[in-house]
This record gives structure tokens, sequence and C-alpha cells, in this order.
């Protein structure tokens, strides 16, 4: 599994640290850190949110890990790539269904509302999980496909 990871300032101390996580999980092949590097980058969070999440779409990593403030501004961004579905996921059972309902490849936290040990908590599980394709949730997620498509 590739990953990239990115953050705006507000996001770079956790970023770092599950960067730094995931580079020692044994399961995960590649981490790519689009930054930002520190907190004195003040690059606001669309640009790094659409910069990984369009590395997704051109298959140069398999999922992505954000964080900003609140996790909802990099949701938000990563969501306007076509083929890319993100999600907040700040509990365990929400970022295992948003895998495995929703084939999410972009999970986000806010960095100002969790706390670090969930976070890397949450993260090591969710390199884990695995979308079933022959599921039923996979018929619900090819609806969002088709719009996506079709506009
Ligand atoms: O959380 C953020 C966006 O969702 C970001 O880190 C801070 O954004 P701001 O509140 O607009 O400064």
């Amino acid at each position: 599994m590739r990953i990239v990871v990115a953050a705006d300032n507000a996001g770079v101390e956790l970023k770092n640290q599950l960067r730094d996580l995931l580079r020692a999980d044994e399961r995960v092949a590649e981490v790519t850190d689009l930054g930002v590097p520190d907190a004195a980058d003040d690059r606001a969070y669309p640009l790094l949110g659409l910069a990984a999440a369009e590395a997704i779409a051109r298959g140069e990593a398999d999922r992505g890990v954000l964080v900003c403030g609140t996790g909802i501004g990099m949701a938000i961004s990563a969501n306007k790539v076509p083929g890319v579905r993100a999600t907040v996921a700040h509990d365990s059972y929400s970022a295992e269904r948003s895998i495995k309902s929703n084939d999410c490849q972009v999970i986000t936290f806010g960095a100002r509302a969790i706390g670090p040990e969930v976070a890397k908590k949450i993260v090591a599980e969710w390199v884990g999980y695995r979308f079933d394709p022959a599921s039923a949730s996979a018929t619900k997620v090819a609806h969002i496909t088709e719009y996506e498509n079709a506009h």
C-alpha cells in the first residue's frame, strides 16, 4: 500500500506523527509526504488536500491521510477530485466503515479535535481494512461513481 500524507500548518504536527507511524508499518510500502514541512509554511489546506487527492486519482498512491484543524476542509477538498472519496473519521467504527462501506481512499483528521494517540490507533487499524468489491456496499458506491462520470 502506498500512502500520501499532507497537512496545513494547523495539522502539520499530527501529520508528521502519522507519517512516521506509517513509515514504520511493514504493511505500508511507501509514504509520500506532500507537506507542509512545518508550521511556518502557511499554504492553505485546499492546496495540500487537492494535491494529495490528485496523486491518488493519477494512481501514484492508493490512500491518503490528510490533517487540518478540523479535518473538514481537507475532506471537502479531496472530495472535489473525481474518483476520490474522503471523510473525517475520528472514531474507530467510522474509520472502518469508511473503507468497508464507502471505499474511501482518504481519511482526514482535525488536529484541534482529536488527540494524537487516538488518531494513531485509528490509522493503524485503518491500514488493515480492505473494501470488498463483491460486497453489497460496492453497488451503492457505484452510484456515486456513475453520477461523477455523468456530470
Ligand atoms: O481546519 C481547517 C479547515 O477545515 C484549517 O486548518 C483551518 O481553517 P480556518 O479556520 O479557515 O483558518
